[in-house]
């Protein structure tokens, strides 16, 4: 890995401002997606280490939430400028543990980022009221105070921004935080505590711990000093950390899985629909839960913007995203190859009709080449389950209150996206979609301003925006006798 700042590479975890081993010096292997190239190897913690980060954050606390908003403020801005200014080498980390092309990788870079940004202006204003009271010598005060030591299990898909989404609104608001990253991608995690540690954000209120998901997920979702769980991943593993959390009955959030409908009518700006189905399709190869994972196309449109579709799907460049012109990398491995070649041969065995792609990319490895099936129907796999990968099914519909019906025969509900220009469909389409997130004639919803977050079985809370930062306070109500 040639990086500018080679110190970024961190091969131990961050506790209490101390870079560690694990206790028995076991170690997992981190390697490349694109190439199986060992990269690096990172410490195998489990439940005792995973006790002393909580210890730490517990420890470190009190100090940190008695410092002014502003205070902490100047420090997380400090972090935010940091890691701007490492943008390059951080993408590079990121490309190499999970495969997406720099591009996106520097991307990511910038809208985790964002959110520490975001954060570090919106702990300023994490205001109170003062409620008239029940009686005329009472007075009601609301004020809003940090909940404590937070932590998080964090997926591979973005191995920073699911992070900083997390950690900033925690430490804005006074909490202090302990994440364990998915063992595919720690690298990212360390080089984010790594400029945690040059921001001057002080020992324990940051910790990074990799290593054994059960053994430390456990620690994390039953010790009665953390206060606060967020996680983001799959559904089934969501559903068991939501029960592991409710013994010490903690606040949790949680993003979990997606099933996004991407619906274009017969009145929509096709190539603008195209445009849009290709960033939400296939960005990261698939692989995000905000991806369109059905493709709706009204009967009107459906040849044209298949035509259009795989025109510009046969424009991707596949490859390592380390390499210049690449916009297409591996996936993360080898399940998730599986999965997508479990969807399209459900597919073909029922009537659908592959277009493009279909198969492993000749490059081999862990490389699947960007697929688009047609003649899908309510009957295959593809309708009911996340795919979380570069394949596009392209249904066909006829009515409104049809595909409406469609796109809500789901258990999840985070994101779902939509064309058209008719501005009373755009209304009640908006309204009637049992989603999270809705995103109307664009293709990308993302960004630090916005509520991120599902309905249904996709999740619980919110990330990111004003909203975000509620999540990691408690209200407390005074009454004052005067
Ligand atoms: N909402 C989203 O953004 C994501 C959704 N997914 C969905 O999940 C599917 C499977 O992907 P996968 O990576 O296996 O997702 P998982 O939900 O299994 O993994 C997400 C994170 O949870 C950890 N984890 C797994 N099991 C446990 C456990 N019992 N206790 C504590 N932590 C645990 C993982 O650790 P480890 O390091 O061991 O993997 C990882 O850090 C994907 O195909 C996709 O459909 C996946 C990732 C992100
Ligand atoms: O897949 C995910 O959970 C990450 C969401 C990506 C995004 O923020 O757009």
């Amino acid at each position: 890995m040639q990086l500018k700042d080679p110190s970024l590479l961190k091969t131990q975890c961050y506790i209490d401002g101390q870079w560690l081993n694990a206790d028995n010096g076991a170690v997992i292997a981190v390697t490349n997606p694109a190439t199986g190239e060992h990269i690096a190897d990172i410490p195998k913690m489990g439940a005792a280490e995973a006790e002393r980060a909580v210890a730490a954050a517990q420890t470190a606390l009190k100090g940190w939430q008695a410092k002014s908003a502003k205070e902490r403020s100047v420090i997380l801005r400090r972090w935010f400028d940091l890691m701007m200014a490492h943008q390059e080498d951080l993408g590079i980390i990121l490309t190499s543990e999970q495969g997406k092309p720099l591009a996106e990788a520097k991307g990511e870079i910038a809208y985790g980022a964002s959110y520490i940004e975001w954060y570090a202006e919106e702990g300023k204003r994490v205001y109170g009221d003062i409620i008239p009271g029940p009686a005329a010598d009472k007075r009601v005060l609301v004020t809003k105070q940090p909940i404590g030591v937070c932590a998080a299990i964090t997926p591979w898909n973005f191995p920073n921004a699911m992070i900083t989404r997390k950690a900033a609104p925690a430490l804005a608001a006074g909490c202090s935080f302990v994440v364990r990253p998915a063992s595919q991608t720690p690298l990212s995690a360390l080089a984010i505590a790594e400029l945690a540690h040059r921001a001057g954000i002080p020992a324990g209120v940051f910790n990074v711990i990799t290593g054994g998901s059960s053994e430390i997920g456990k620690v994390l979702t039953e010790d009665d000093r953390v206060k606060k769980f967020s996680f983001t991943g799959s559904t089934e593993v969501g559903r068991k950390l939501i029960a592991q959390c409710a013994g010490t009955v903690k606040k949790v959030s949680m993003e979990l899985g997606g099933n996004a409908p991407f619906i274009v009518f017969n009145d929509a700006d096709i190539d603008a629909a195209v445009e849009g189905a290709m960033i939400s399709k296939y960005r990261n190869a698939g692989q995000t839960c905000v991806c369109a994972n059905r493709l709706y196309v009204q009967s009107g449109v459906y040849d044209a913007f298949v035509d259009k579709l795989t025109a510009a799907v046969a424009k991707f460049s596949v490859g390592n995203g380390l390499d210049a012109g690449v916009n297409f990398g591996p996936l993360i491995d080898q399940n998730a190859l599986a999965k997508v070649q479990e969807h399209i041969d459900d597919a073909k065995a029922k009537g659908g009709e592959v277009v493009a792609g279909g198969q492993p990319h000749a490059l081999g490895g862990l490389f699947f080449q960007p697929t688009i099936v047609k003649n899908v129907t309510q009957a295959m796999k593809v309708a009911k389950e996340e795919t979380f990968g570069p394949l596009a099914p392209v249904f066909k519909f006829e009515h409104e209150d049809e595909v409406v019906g469609y796109a809500n025969d789901t258990e999840f509900g985070l994101a779902a996206y939509f064309y058209s220009r008719d501005i009373g469909r755009v209304v009640r389409v908006s309204e009637n979609l049992e989603y999270g997130m809705v995103a109307v004639n664009t293709g990308i919803l993302s960004n630090e301003a916005a509520p991120f977050g599902g309905v249904k079985q996709s999740g619980l809370g919110r990330e990111g925006s004003k909203y975000g930062i509620e999540d990691y306070v408690e209200i407390k109500y005074i009454l004052l006798a005067i």
